[in-house]
């Protein structure tokens, strides 16, 4: 049988948060039996015992990975965001670790896009309130605040690749779209970017939140963003929590400056599904709250297992890095009779000269090299055409500024 890098059995993952089973069924089918499945989240310290022997650990967005949790994890070879947002990740901390994080940008894009639009929808016709009504027995038929879609402004803050997609979906119905973003990007469809996010909340009547957990997006709708929405308007947010100050929010829907809310994201969010979810907004009448459940979606869930996962088989058997949210991306082709050496290091200079010194003291003849730096770390992979022993590794790792090393032996013939 031919030998590979590490015996797969040997690499342990760990899934959390109950990731789609195409994650688990595609690790299986490229040999990767050594799988702990969780359906929860796990708190730091949980998270500290469990990660010691772990190489490979998948997450969506609750588990929290910081830098302590980094230091505990003295295998692990790489992360798997399952999801867009990163922001749970300590990119730098994991970057200084040599570790790559992986996400899935694009899978759930449609899933949130659609949610929003429905929501978008129903506040307009008031409907949350008309349906606990009915539910209670009333019977609230009126057309007062009740509108239609059409013609009506879309405000979409953070024109990527859920605000692009929310706004052909939203001009279809009729939605007229304004968007701000702080890159100048040309609007799909008859969508116009505006000045300022004051202009956009100025002139729409519904405005949804599209934009990353960003310093610069931290709490970036507060009380005076929300007293310059037009009167008796909607507001969306389906991104992070970190975005829109909730008590602001609260007060104008109370006091009817607001004509409504859906809320997917919050401050805090409960860990589980069987911890209390508490938040001003509750019980307030036309606002959506929903348990973060944008993306949430079978289709879209099952897209980003194997999306994930993918990326993680891919630099777990090649080494290819490409679209690592924080890495150095390498893209690789596959070494048949080759064993290929990854060395990951400071970005600083003479790294690279000391490596292929030792590689030369050992008698190893380089047969191709692949070099990426980002502005912290350089990451080159050596593919080598004749076998080595274990003190050319052992040199390797004590190259000054090393941060980290794996040996992938040859697919074939090793
Ligand atoms: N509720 C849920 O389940 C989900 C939430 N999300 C959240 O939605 C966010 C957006 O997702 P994508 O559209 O895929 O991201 P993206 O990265 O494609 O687009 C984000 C856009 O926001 C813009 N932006 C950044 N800072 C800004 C600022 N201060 N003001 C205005 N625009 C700004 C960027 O230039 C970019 O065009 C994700 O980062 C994630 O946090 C994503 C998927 C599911
Ligand atoms: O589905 C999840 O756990 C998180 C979705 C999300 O917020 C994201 O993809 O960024």
């Amino acid at each position: 049988m031919a030998k590979t890098s590490l015996d797969k059995s040997k690499i342990k993952i760990l899934l959390l948060e109950g990731v789609h089973q195409s994650a688990v069924d595609n690790l299986h089918n490229a040999g990767y039996s050594n799988i702990e499945y969780l359906p929860t989240s796990l708190d730091e310290d949980a998270l500290i015992e469990k990660i010691r022997d772990v190489h490979f650990i998948g997450i969506r967005s609750r588990t929290q990975l910081n830098a302590r949790v980094f230091d505990a994890a003295e295998k692990l070879v790489a992360v798997g965001c399952f999801c867009i947002g990163t922001n749970q990740v300590d990119l730098d901390a994991a970057l200084a670790r040599g570790i790559p994080v992986f996400n899935a940008p694009y899978s759930n894009t449609r899933s949130v896009a659609e949610l929003v639009l429905a929501e978008a929808i129903m506040l307009l016709r008031g409907i949350p309130e008309k349906n606990a009504r009915a539910h209670q027995g009333g019977w609230l038929k009126s057309a007062s605040n009740s509108h239609e879609a059409r013609g009506k402004t879309l405000g979409i803050v953070g024109y990527g690749s859920i605000g692009a997609q929310l706004s052909v979906l939203a001009e279809s119905l009729g939605f007229k779209v304004l968007y701000y973003d702080v890159i100048a990007k040309l609007g799909m469809g008859n969508a116009s970017q505006a000045s300022s996010l004051e202009e956009l909340l100025s002139r729409s009547e519904v405005v949804s939140l599209h934009v990353p957990d960003l310093p610069s997006t931290r709490w970036m709708i507060g009380e005076k963003e929300i007293a310059a929405m037009k009167p008796g308007s909607i507001l969306i947010n389906a991104s992070r929590g970190s975005v829109v100050e909730i008590e602001p929010l609260a007060a104008a829907i109370k006091e009817g400056r607001l004509n409504g809310a859906a809320i997917d994201v919050f401050p805090v969010e409960p860990k589980g599904n069987n911890e209390e979810f508490e938040s001003p907004l509750r019980g307030l009448e036309n606002v959506i709250l929903t348990p973060h459940i944008g993306g949430s979606t079978l289709e879209a869930q099952e897209n980003i297992g194997i999306e994930v996962s993918e990326k993680l088989i891919t630099y777990s058997d090649n080494g290819t890095t490409v679209t690592s949210v924080n890495f150095p991306e390498v893209a690789l082709p596959a070494h048949p009779d080759k064993h290929r050496l990854l060395h990951i290091h400071d970005n600083v200079p003479g790294v690279l000269s000391e490596i292929n010194r030792v590689l030369s003291e050992n008698g190893i003849n380089i047969s191709g090299q692949y070099l990426q730096t980002n502005e912290k770390v350089g990451y080159v992979v050596i593919d080598v055409d004749k076998a080595y022993g274990p003190q050319a590794l052992e040199a390797l790792k004590k190259v000054q500024h090393t941060l980290k090393i794996r040996a992938l032996y040859s697919s074939q013939n090793s």
